[in-house]
């Protein structure tokens, strides 16, 4: 991580998204030293300095957070982002910004911060907090070569980074992987009720269910073969895994799923238009 090595990272909002990325920034040797956070809630506060994070309130003091940073990243609800955001915009000079907000374009981000165009767009999610994240990254032409690296730097501290060419895919990156964590949590949920309705106990299951998928996702990523072939070497002809598949089948599971990743999409694409009214 040499290419932040001394630079300073502000954090505007410092809840889940937040310190999932710190936690990944700091377990890669970033000192906490070098982090601010600037946050409302005198909780979430008291919780960051505690493990060596400097911390304000932009209640009292909106500027100096930004002010003499490298790296501003904005974690605030893409709701609050206008108002938060314009309490500062007027200082920022020439540090690269870096939101996280669901929904919201680089365009849009430009006219809150006034004009302002170093800007990268990030879609992570929160298995940053333990470097297993993965984050699509979208910026404009404005965006120098350093400024992609240190975006990189930044987001790679907690897993995969991925770079997109078309900003309408950032949509696409929250419906597969930002919003995504949820639905492979949903999974895990329903079999480890499942598990527990056939007669295991909810410890055995959780444990079995949370390791099959970390497993299996493993595989998948370590393995020549497609997913769907790794399916059919599951699969015995007339066996077990057989019936579990042809009753997801039956249910339409894939398509429920597609549909639920559309809904994601619609969403992002929907937050976006009502931010920019
Ligand atoms: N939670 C997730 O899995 C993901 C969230 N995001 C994005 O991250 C952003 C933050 O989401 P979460 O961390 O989940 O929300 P959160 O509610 O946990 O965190 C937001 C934080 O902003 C703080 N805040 C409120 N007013 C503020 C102000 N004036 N200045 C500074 N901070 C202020 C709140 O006290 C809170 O700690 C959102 O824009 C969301 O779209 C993106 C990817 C994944
Ligand atoms: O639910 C949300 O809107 C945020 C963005 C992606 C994950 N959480």
């Amino acid at each position: 991580m040499a290419v932040l090595d001394n630079k300073k990272i502000s954090f505007i909002g410092g809840g889940n998204m937040a310190q999932a990325l710190i936690s990944g920034l700091v377990g890669c040797g970033i000192k906490p030293n070098l982090i601010t956070v600037a946050d409302p809630s005198s909780d979430a506060r008291e919780q960051l300095a505690a493990k060596g994070l400097s911390t304000v309130d932009p209640m009292a003091d909106p500027k100096s957070a930004v002010i003499g940073a490298d790296i501003v990243v904005l974690a605030v609800k893409p709701q609050m982002m206008k108002v938060v955001v314009g309490a500062f915009a007027d200082v920022l000079d020439n540090q690269l910004v870096i939101s996280v907000a669901a929904g919201l374009s680089t365009d849009l981000l430009s006219n809150m911060l006034g004009g302002y165009s170093n800007i990268v767009r990030a879609m992570p999610n929160t298995p940053s907090m333990i470097q297993m994240g993965a984050t699509g990254l979208y910026g404009t032409d404005n965006i120098s070569a350093e400024q992609k690296e240190l975006a990189t730097a930044v987001m790679e501290a907690s897993g995969l980074v991925m770079w997109v060419d078309d900003e309408e895919h950032m949509h696409a990156v929250t419906a597969v992987s930002g919003s995504a964590p949820a639905y492979m949590f949903y999974f895990i949920e329903s079999m480890v009720d499942g598990a527990v309705a056939l007669g295991l106990d909810k410890e055995q299951a959780s444990a079995l269910a949370m390791q099959t998928m970390l497993g299996a996702a493993k595989m998948a990523m370590n393995s020549d073969d497609a997913p769907a072939e790794l399916r059919r070497k599951v699969t015995s002809p007339n066996g077990t895994t057989q019936a579990a598949v042809e009753s997801m089948q039956a249910n339409e599971i894939g398509r429920q799923i597609s549909e639920a990743m559309q809904a994601c999409y619609d969403r992002s694409q929907a937050l976006s238009e009502e931010m920019s009214k």
